[in-house]
């Protein structure tokens, strides 16, 4: 017997398009499913000001394949000089939807980034006042601070104190990876929602450390321990609609992966929909998938869910891509580690 589910079509709250041939590469993957995605600014340069984020959204449309219906969700790039006033009209013009905040040196092109979190009080204050989302890379820098605890550092000593000096801050928590962080969603108001990527949800470190290291396991935030793992799982097929898909689909090409000092990302949009369909079927909750993937995202945000579907559809493993090739070199897709039995159907 076939097993189907239709949901509404999905959004990735947490996507990496970068620009230029990568972006005309890339940006098929993503439009085949999801109808809309928060884009990240980590460009070089970043996108900082409304002008730069208005000029990328161009280059998006711009890369657009035919007949796609892909609405790209803008994003600025918070730095110490951001300027208050420029945010608010950006958002208010619909251009921009929220602010990302990359403590500097935390992850890929971040080195613009807030060292100083008192610099960028006038800002939050501006968007907690306009009721803007604050994208959140939780990870701590400090060099005595080991990275697999980098996330559960930052929880205490930044993400907490900037929540309490700006009440009424929307923050999302990207790409979280612990057990803490969890938590702390849980814990607070709804004004906190979480991102939770698809390959999170799949490896843990041993993944990319057990047998030979696996660069195209490394991202950032890392992979933590198996307790964690499964404490992402628990928490994105609860139903708390504090949780949602951000794919965090990150493409490097093989080259800068697969190097002595290899760059942090999965790339993850070719066949995230049925890697999570058979996470959400492992768990015993498929009937959940469809808050994850494109109810909770929308409602934290204030949007309308999609008005289309897609189905998945259960059957013989799927072919997928190793690899897609772009302009500018091949860009290896997630291995999952096994075989994907969902197909996904786009209803017309
Ligand atoms: N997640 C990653 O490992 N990399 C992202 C940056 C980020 O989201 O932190 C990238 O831009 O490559
Ligand atoms: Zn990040
Ligand atoms: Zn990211």
């Amino acid at each position: 017997m076939t097993q189907e589910l239709t949901i509404r079509r999905p959004d990735d709250w947490h996507l990496h398009l970068r620009d230029g041939a990568m972006l005309q590469g890339v940006l098929p993957e993503t439009t085949r499913h999801f109808a809309r995605a928060i884009v990240m600014p980590n460009l070089v340069p970043p996108v900082v000001t409304g002008a730069d984020a208005a000029a990328y959204r161009d280059r998006i449309m711009a890369a657009m394949p035919d007949g796609a219906t892909f609405t790209p969700l803008m994003t600025l790039y918070l730095t110490e000089d951001t300027d208050p006033d420029d945010v608010a009209a950006a958002h208010a013009s619909g251009l921009v939807t929220s602010v990302k905040l990359y403590p500097a040196g935390a992850t890929t092109n971040s080195a613009s980034g807030v060292r100083d979190f008192d610099k960028v009080r006038p800002v939050l204050e501006k968007m907690a006042e306009i009721g803007m989302p604050l994208c959140v890379h939780g990870e701590v820098v400090d060099a005595d601070i080991d990275i697999f605890d980098r996330e559960a550092v930052f929880i205490d000593r930044v993400l907490d104190p900037i929540r309490r000096t700006t009440p009424g801050l929307r923050v999302v928590m990207e790409h979280v990876t612990t057990r803490d962080a969890v938590d702390y969603v849980q814990s607070n108001p709804a004004d906190l929602g979480a991102t939770i990527t698809t390959h999170h949800l799949i490896i843990n470190r041993n993944h990319m450390l057990v047998g030979g290291i696996r660069p195209h396991y490394y991202c950032l935030p890392v992979a933590k321990r198996e307790s964690h793992r499964q404490a992402l799982v628990a928490a994105a097929t609860s139903g708390d609609a504090r949780f949602f898909l951000g794919t965090d689909s990150a493409p490097h090409t093989d080259p800068n992966k697969e190097s002595a000092c290899g760059c942090a990302g999965v790339f993850s949009a070719t066949n995230t929909m049925s890697c999570l369909a058979e996470v959400f079927e492992a768990a015993g909750a498929l009937e959940r998938l469809e808050g994850f993937a494109s109810l909770n995202g929308p409602a934290f945000y204030g949007l309308p869910p999609n008005d289309t579907r897609i189905t998945l559809i259960k059957g013989d493993p799927i072919a997928y891509p190793d690899k897609i090739h772009t302009g500018d070199g091949p860009v290896t897709v997630f291995d999952p580690g096994f075989p994907l039995r969902w197909r996904i159907e786009v209803d017309a």
